[in-house]
């Protein structure tokens, strides 16, 4: 039986205190998120919180990662923290289907610098997975579009993925509903996309209770021993 959760619960000014003791301030983070949430209040929950768009640059800086890759452009608050971590020979591809996101995100990315490095590939994510060149490899890959498509990104880039390589998913407890006993299609698409990880013995795998749930999951060396039997969850 597992040990009782010790992580805290984030009261609003919990999360204030995280943020301002824990989040290196980018003044285009911030800018990019403010505005955001005035162009599409509707439509700005979408985006990362700042706590996970800061770990995100210190993941690429980690990593040293220099081709990165993104599933789900939005307003480009990811893609300008994925961007932020790349070194000047760096580069990122973003995958968007939206046109009129990917118009706002290129307009951000102009305004914040960044732009000279990304390289924003419009149309259905896994259609431009899989019409990558044959030889295109990456560092780390972050995954944050539709939920459906979540196994299917997966399995377009493992392949792709240097040995020891990066691949972060987000929103992987879906704001808790992965337990839920009859959970509607995201969920359930994330629940069947989190047994699916799991059980993948070519990662090594963490998944981490930051802002929606993130997984973190490392490409393994080829013929390194997978890991050690899970319990299947259901
Ligand atoms: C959660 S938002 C991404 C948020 C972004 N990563 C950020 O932090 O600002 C998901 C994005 O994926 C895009 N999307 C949905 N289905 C897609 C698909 N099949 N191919 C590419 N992008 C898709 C949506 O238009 C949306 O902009």
């Amino acid at each position: 039986m597992p040990a009782a959760p010790k992580s805290v619960v984030l009261t609003p000014g919990l999360h204030d205190y995280l943020v301002s003791h824990g989040v290196p301030a980018d003044p285009w983070a911030a800018r990019i998120a403010e505005r955001t949430r005035q162009l599409a209040p509707d439509w700005a929950h979408m985006q990362a919180p700042i706590e996970e768009g800061a770990l995100l640059t210190f993941l690429v800086r980690l990593t040293r990662a220099r081709h990165v890759i993104e599933v789900g452009t939005f307003t480009g608050y990811s893609g300008l923290c994925l961007a932020r971590g790349l070194p000047d020979e760096g580069q990122l591809i973003s995958c968007e289907i939206s046109s009129e996101w990917a118009q706002v995100a290129r307009g951000f990315w102009e305004e914040a610098g960044v732009a000279d490095r990304i390289e924003l590939w419009l149309g259905p994510a896994l259609e431009t997975l899989t019409n990558l060149a044959d030889d295109s490899t990456f560092d780390l890959a972050f995954i944050d579009a539709d939920k459906p498509g979540y196994i299917d990104y997966w399995e377009a880039l493992i392949p792709r993925m240097r040995p020891g390589g990066l691949i972060v998913v987000d929103n992987v407890l879906f704001s808790g509903q992965v337990i839920d006993p009859y959970p509607s299609e995201k969920p359930a698409a994330i629940r069947a996309f989190n047994t699916h990880a799991m059980q993948d013995s070519r990662v090594d795998l963490v998944m981490l209770s930051v802002a929606d749930g993130l997984t973190l999951a490392r490409k393994r060396s080829p013929g390194t021993a997978g890991p050690a039997d899970h319990p299947i969850a259901s």
